[in-house]
C-alpha cells in the first residue's frame, strides 16, 4: 500500500517572514529608497511609499522562491538548515504559492500605482535572482554570484525609475557599484563558511578554485568597485558631501580588501580580515547610499 506523507499544519507567520530573508533585504530596500530620494524630482509620498513597498515585497518574493527551489541545499548547511522548509515547518507548496503570489502582486502594484519602467526593472530583478542565479548558475559555476548577483544591483535603478519614470547615468553608476561590491561582499563570507558550501556541493569560488584565487579576486573586484563609488563626484553627478564620504569609506574598504588579498592580520586583532571585510561591506553600502541622500538634500 502506498503511504502518503502527512500534511504539516499551516505555517506560522514568522516562517513566512523568514522566507523573505528580511535581514538581507533591509539593505536591498535601503538602496532602492536612496535611489529614489537621490533623484532630482520630488515624488508624491504615497506613490514613493508604494514603490518602496513593492521593492520590499518583490525582493521578499524572490527570497521565498529561492528558498523553495533550494531546500535541498539549505538542509545540508549549518547556516541555513533551520529555515522553515529544511526544518520541516512548512509545506513546499505553501512557499511556492507565497512566492509566486507576492511576486505577481508586487509587480502589478508597481505597474498600476507607480510606473511601467519601475515595474519592468522589478520584474527583471526577481527573474534574475530566481531563474538566472538560483536555478541556472548557483549550482553550475563559481561565477554564479558575479552574474546572478546583478539581481541585487537593480533596486537603486528601480527607486530612481519610480521617481522619474526613466534611468540616468547616476543610477547606472549605483547599479555598477552594487554589482561590483557583491563579489567582495560574498566571497569574504564564503572564505569562512567554505566547508558548508563544499558539503552541500555548491561550487562557490573558494571551494572550486581555492582560497588564494578567491583572495586575489576580492582584491581585483574592489578596484572597479571603488571607481564606481567615487566617480559620481568628479563627474558632477553628486556634490562634495557624497564625494568626501564615498572617498573615505571606500578607502577603508580598499584597505580591508587589500588585507584579505594579502592575508594580512592586523597585529593584536583576533578577527580574521575576511570576517571584518564582510561585516564592513554591509555597513559600507548603508553609509555610501545614505551619503547620496544627504548630499541631495543638504547640499
Ligand atoms: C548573489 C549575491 C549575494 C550573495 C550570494 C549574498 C550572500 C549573503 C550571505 C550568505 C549572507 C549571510 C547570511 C544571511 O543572512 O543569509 C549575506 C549577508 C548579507 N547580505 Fe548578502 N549576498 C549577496 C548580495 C547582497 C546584496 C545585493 C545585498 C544588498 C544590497 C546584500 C545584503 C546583505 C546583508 C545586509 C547581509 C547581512 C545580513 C545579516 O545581518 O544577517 N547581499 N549575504
Ligand atoms: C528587488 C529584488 C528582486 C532584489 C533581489 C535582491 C537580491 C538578489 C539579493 C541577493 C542577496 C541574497 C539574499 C543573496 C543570497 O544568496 P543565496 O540565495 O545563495 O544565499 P543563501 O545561501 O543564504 O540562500
Amino acid at each position: 500500500m502506498q503511504t502518503v506523507a502527512p500534511l504539516l499544519p499551516p505555517a506560522d507567520w514568522r516562517d513566512f517572514l523568514a522566507l523573505t530573508k528580511p535581514r538581507v533585504m533591509t539593505l536591498v530596500v535601503f538602496t532602492g529608497l536612496c535611489g529614489m530620494l537621490a533623484a532630482p524630482v520630488s515624488i508624491n509620498p504615497v506613490i514613493g511609499f508604494t514603490a518602496i513597498l513593492c521593492i520590499a515585497l518583490g525582493a521578499g518574493a524572490a527570497g521565498a522562491l529561492n528558498q523553495w527551489y533550494e531546500a535541498d541545499i539549505d538542509s545540508q548547511m549549518r547556516r541555513t538548515s533551520g529555515r522553515p522548509l529544511p526544518a520541516g515547518r512548512m509545506e513546499r507548496q505553501s512557499a511556492l504559492h507565497f512566492g509566486v503570489g507576492l511576486a505577481a502582486f508586487s509587480v502589478l502594484l508597481m505597474e498600476l500605482a507607480v510606473n511601467m519602467v519601475a515595474a519592468a526593472i522589478l520584474t527583471v530583478s526577481i527573474l534574475f535572482y530566481v531563474l538566472v542565479y538560483t536555478v541556472w548558475l548557483k549550482r553550475r559555476t563559481p561565477q554564479n554570484i558575479v552574474i546572478g548577483g546583478a539581481a541585487g544591483a537593480f533596486p537603486p535603478l528601480i527607486g530612481w525609475a519610480a521617481a522619474t519614470g526613466d534611468i540616468a547615468p547616476l543610477p547606472l553608476l549605483l547599479f555598477a557599484l552594487v554589482f561590483l561590491w557583491t563579489p567582495p561582499h560574498f566571497w569574504a563570507l564564503a572564505l569562512f563558511v567554505k566547508t558548508d558550501y563544499a558539503n552541500a556541493g555548491v561550487p562557490m569560488l573558494p571551494v572550486v578554485r581555492g582560497e588564494a584565487v578567491t583572495r586575489t579576486q576580492i582584491g581585483l573586484y574592489t578596484i572597479p568597485m571603488a571607481l564606481a563609488a567615487v566617480l559620481p563626484w568628479p563627474l558632477g553627478l553628486t556634490g562634495a558631501i557624497y564625494g568626501v564620504i564615498a572617498l573615505a569609506t571606500t578607502a577603508v574598504f580598499a584597505l580591508m580588501a587589500a588585507q584579505v588579498a594579502t592575508r594580512r592580520q592586523v597585529p593584536g586583532d583576533a578577527m580574521k580580515p575576511e570576517k571584518r571585510l564582510f561585516g564592513y561591506s554591509v555597513l559600507y553600502l548603508f553609509v555610501v547610499f545614505g551619503a547620496l541622500v544627504a548630499d541631495r538634500w543638504f547640499a
